[in-house]
């Protein structure tokens, strides 16, 4: 399995978000669905080793964030909602930096800024615009050699045309065997993109939403 949880718990004080007996997927791109407040952000923040939680989370079935958490690191890269960086930085600081967190390999920075037509490096965060800062943030998420990438609402705040190259993009890397879980508030609906299957975040849990695809998880109740 390329990730696995058990018995994930995530509570903030006394209120329990995430409460997954069992969620496991193999290579390919997922679609995972959720309302206002289901949980995603956190499911995906502590996916990505940034919160403290209880259970087992599993990458390629050795690397256990808990006990590996350099090694796993290195292969889950997070790209949040709505990403916040000190407005004195700019682009082209943050790519070098995170580059370099991540071992990213010779010339990856410049093709991603190629990829995602980002035209505006030498920019202080400050006085870049919504659209500027989330390109900005995909082109991080894809920095190193990941194994999965996940996108917390890739699409808000960009337009078409960058819609359009970070789909090539998520195309390029899952050829070279990058798994993505993306999220969003709504369905799956973009012809463009051949998602593997999708899952909804609901009563603390994964709910597979088309069960053909993949029935190792338990069907959305109608
Ligand atoms: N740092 C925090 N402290 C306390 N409660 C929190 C914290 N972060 C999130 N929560 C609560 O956890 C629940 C899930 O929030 P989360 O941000 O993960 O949801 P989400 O699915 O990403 O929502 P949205 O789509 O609205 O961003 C909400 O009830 C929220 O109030």
């Amino acid at each position: 399995m390329t990730l696995s949880v058990q018995n994930l718990r995530k509570s903030y004080g006394n209120h329990e978000v995430l409460a997954i007996p069992e969620w496991s997927i193999d290579d390919g791109i997922y679609w995972i669905q959720g309302e206002n407040g289901a949980g995603k952000s956190t499911l995906f923040r502590t996916l990505a080793g940034m919160l403290p939680y209880e259970g087992t989370i599993l990458l390629d079935d050795r690397y256990d964030l808990r006990k590996q958490p350099v090694e796993y690191r290195l292969r889950l890269n997070l790209g949040e909602a709505e990403p916040l960086y000190p407005a004195f930085l700019t682009p082209a600081d943050l790519l070098a930096f995170v580059a370099e967190a991540k071992r990213s390999p010779a010339g990856q920075v410049e093709e991603l800024v190629n990829a995602l037509g980002i035209n505006f490096l030498d920019q202080t965060m400050g006085a870049c615009s919504s659209g500027m800062i989330k390109k900005t943030s995909l082109a991080l998420a894809f920095l190193g050699e990941p194994r999965i990438i996940i996108l917390d609402e890739p699409l808000i705040t960009i337009d078409q045309e960058a819609r359009g190259n970070l789909f090539g993009l998520i195309h390029a890397y899952r050829a070279r065997g990058v798994t993505f879980l993306l999220s969003s508030h709504q369905p799956f609906e973009h012809d463009d993109l051949v998602i593997t299957a999708s899952y909804a975040l609901r009563n603390k849990t994964m709910m597979l939403q088309n069960p053909l695809a993949q029935p190792n998880a338990p069907e959305v109740p109608s």
